[in-house]
């Protein structure tokens, strides 16, 4: 169809800036300042606890200015989908593929609800394909494939007919419209009942955990699993399970369905499979041999479509005249719908999504976020930007061959070997060797010219999990960080491989995430120095009456209240911001922590990259715990000792401080020269009240292991002798102590 007048925009752009946030850096600048001309000096108290606080301080200077970056430019942006209808005869081909890992964290019947939603998608279904990558190889999940096939025939008329949303049937049916009546009531019992029967016999087949004989019998494609010897070590399986050119194949009311292919890539224990970006590149490369869509929607497998309009908000980027032909990818928010009223475990993304990504955007674009992101092929396949790609729009080839053939084809390209001496991994696909595939690839594929767009509508285009135990937001938060810091240390650091690809404030902007992780050291030097020395009676901030007091207390307030309005803005609760400043911290003390130790041991060869699945289901005991936002410890891990003994000792610091304060009477001396160290004592211990009580009082099987309690308790027990003990302290607190009996109280500060 051909463009008469001169075209009107697809989509459309506005930035606001947040220079405000500027003052806060200024402060840091004054607080620095001080730290810097205010050294104790040689063999003075605590020289080397000063010393200490300073490079923390240095170090989470920079990164605070770094975080600044991601609020200079925000971007929003807004599309026209109506203004689309002009090549409506010219859409491109769609290829949606969803990944699961394992049967077990996530239930096949959740699986082919995110599966069920994409399919129905408001979209030409002769252009849309659906492929599903079975990494856990599991018959069970092929089983439920072959269920949504025949349910989608019935589901894909009745959301057309009736305009449904959201399309994934388990949300839907959760939350029943209330105004239906008439012939939509008849029909709404009826794919109910017919919902209700599938999901039945799909859960007790998980539940059994094999495909019963009869079952087998019926369907041929399960013969493919006659040579599965196990998850790790199988042929490559992809079955066209619904092959959209046959007329046979149509839903109840004679229309095409889109094309459905499940996927289970060859898998050899001598033959490290690369976890997700395995299977994606196993995904482009077998859709390039059957469907070919020009563009590529990638989802997690809880990720379920919540608007059957985004495909066509994602092409008013990809197709929009002007731009479009830049556009390497859309990415869409990563949105939850478990997550409890006041975010127990700060799991909501809400700052990175309403705020950060959209930063981001205005220094050059989004990275990629692994769930809700449409790629166009040739970007994400490897190729570099050239304006002469055009605009992705329709090819006339598509499917060509039989069935037997192109699961032929398709084999060939999904089996172990077919990757050796090639740049899959490398220059092509997902790269491989980082634990956060997606922003290392994003990453690649703006070093290679593309631009890319972070599009956050007001329906969210795609809702999932979030993790419902601690152990579970750690471990995924620990990869998290152990990725982004790996990326700084690979060849992919974007100050080295960004450079004269994006421009330097885009490599700054991504270094903030890229070095999260280290974090962790100045975070734990906080939670402990300050404490230990407040307790052992040595100032390290500025007394009272000092002027320079004042900065310290400004930074706090201005930190806090900055921080705090942030996340009332983007529609958080006062209490839910107060559970994500503890998540924060358990994620810089144990998380980033791990993460930092680990990537350094697979640096030098000690440990191996792991991808630890995040469960999609937990225990039902566990689930109402989580629901009325009680804290789920309950397992001995080694990242809840590190949090306990971290809470033990400030707890422990605390109380000597106060013991020090009321019974030995002084007072005023404590107050005016370690009033800072007090508050952040306290404060820390008042933000792990509940790991205390999970600790001390709870009886629930969330508390923390008692193991995990002794172990603490003992390495607190450690360091305080080993804190009294060290010569250079007890020096130190003689003279402190000597100080604070004596007459010189003013001089304190200064001699510190
Ligand atoms: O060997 C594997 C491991 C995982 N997955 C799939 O990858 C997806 C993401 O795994 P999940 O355990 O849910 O991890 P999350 O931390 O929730 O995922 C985020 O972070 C990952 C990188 O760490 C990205 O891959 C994801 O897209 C992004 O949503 C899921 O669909 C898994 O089935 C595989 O296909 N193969
Ligand atoms: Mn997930």
């Amino acid at each position: 169809m051909g463009i008469q007048q001169k075209a009107l925009p697809l989509q459309f752009t506005i930035s606001s800036s947040s220079k405000g946030y500027y003052q806060d850096s200024n402060q840091k600048t004054l607080h620095l300042q001080h730290g810097a001309t205010h050294v104790p000096e040689k063999g003075g108290a605590g020289r080397w606890a000063w010393i200490g606080l300073f490079a923390a301080e240095l170090w989470l200077g920079f990164h605070c200015l770094l975080s600044l970056l991601l609020r200079w430019n925000i971007i929003y942006r807004h599309t026209f989908k109506d203004r689309l209808k002009r090549y409506e005869h010219d859409l491109p081909g769609v290829d949606i593929f969803v990944c699961t890992a394992d049967p077990t964290l996530e239930p096949p019947i959740l699986v082919i609800n995110t599966v069920l939603a994409l399919m129905a998608y408001d979209y030409p279904t002769e252009k849309l394909s659906v492929y599903l990558s079975d990494d856990g190889g599991s018959d069970l999940t092929f089983y439920a494939l072959l269920e949504a096939s025949d349910f989608s025939k019935h589901w894909l008329p009745y959301c057309r007919k009736y305009n449904v949303e959201p399309r994934s049937p388990a949300v839907y049916f959760r939350s029943v419209p209330k105004s239906i009546g008439g012939d939509h009531a008849v029909a709404f019992a009826s794919i109910k009942t017919l919902y209700e029967e599938m999901k039945n016999r799909v859960e007790t087949t998980t539940k059994l955990g094999r495909i019963p004989a009869e079952i087998r019998a019926k369907h041929n494609g399960f013969s493919k699993w006659d040579s599965f010897v196990s998850r790790n070590d199988h042929d490559a399986i992809v079955q066209i399970v619904i092959d959209g050119r046959n007329p046979n194949e149509k839903d109840i009311e004679g229309l095409t369905l889109p094309s459905l292919v499940y996927l289970a890539r060859e898998k050899r224990p001598h033959h490290f499979h690369h976890f997700k970006a395995g299977s994606m590149n196993a995904l482009i490369r077998v859709s390039s041999e059957i469907t070919k869509g020009q563009i590529i929607l990638n989802v997690d497998c809880d990720m379920y479509s919540n608007n059957s309009q985004a495909v066509r908000d994602a092409l008013c980027f990809f197709m929009d005249e002007k731009k479009g032909h830049q556009i390497a990818y859309v990415q869409f928010p990563q949105r939850f719908e478990n997550l409890t009223k006041n975010e127990l475990y700060g799991t909501s993304l809400r700052i990175p999504t309403e705020v950060e990504l959209h930063g981001l955007d205005g220094c050059g674009g989004s990275n990629y976020i692994g769930s809700g992101c449409f790629h166009r092929r040739e970007a994400i396949s490897g190729m570099k930007f050239s304006k002469d790609l055009g605009i992705p729009k329709r090819r006339q080839a598509t499917m060509e061959g039989s069935v037997e053939e192109l699961e032929e084809k398709a084999k060939a390209v999904a089996s172990c070997s077919y990757e050796l001496n090639t740049q899959w991994g490398k220059e092509m696909g997902v790269k491989y060797g980082i634990a956060v595939e997606d922003f290392v690839t994003g990453l690649g594929i703006q070093c290679k010219g593309w631009k890319s767009v972070y599009f956050n509508p007001e329906r969210p285009g795609f809702v999932g999990l979030a993790p419902t135990s601690l152990s579970q937001v750690l471990a995924q938060q620990k990869r998290w960080g152990e990725g982004n810091l790996q990326i700084t240390l690979s060849r992919y650091c974007p100050l080295v491989y960004g450079h004269n690809r994006i421009s330097l404030v885009h490599q700054l902007a991504y270094c903030h995430y890229n070095l999260r992780a280290v974090n962790s050291l100045p975070t734990v030097y906080y939670c402990t120095v300050p404490a230990l020395c407040m307790a052992a009676g040595i100032p390290l901030f500025p007394e009272v009456s000092n002027p320079w007091f004042l900065p310290f207390v400004y930074i706090v307030v201005a930190k806090c209240s900055s921080s705090l309005s942030e996340f009332l803005y983007c529609k958080g609760t006062a209490k839910g911001y107060w559970n994500g400043q503890r998540i924060w911290l358990y994620k810089q003390t144990s998380s980033y922590l791990f993460a930092f130790v680990d990537t350094i041991l697979n640096l030098v060869g000690l440990s191996n990259m792991k991808f630890a699945v995040t469960a999609k289901v937990s225990e039902d005991d566990v689930s109402k715990r989580y629901e009325k936002e009680i804290m789920e410890f309950g397992v001995s891990s080694p990242i809840f000792t590190v949090l306990t003994t971290l809470a033990l000792l400030n707890l422990l610091c605390l109380a000597v401080g106060a013991y020090k304060v009321a019974v030995e009477g002084w007072w005023t001396a404590v107050l005016e020269t370690m009033a800072l160290q007090i508050w952040l004592c306290g404060a820390f211990v008042l933000i792990n009240l509940p790991l205390y009580e999970a600790v001390f009082s709870r009886k629930d099987k969330g508390r923390m292991p008692s193991s995990v309690a002794v172990k603490s308790a003992a390495i607190v027990g450690l360091i305080v002798l080993y804190f009294c003990n060290s010569q250079c302290l007890s020096a130190d607190l003689k003279t402190v102590f000597l100080q604070l009996m004596g007459e010189k109280r003013t001089d304190l500060g200064a001699s510190v």
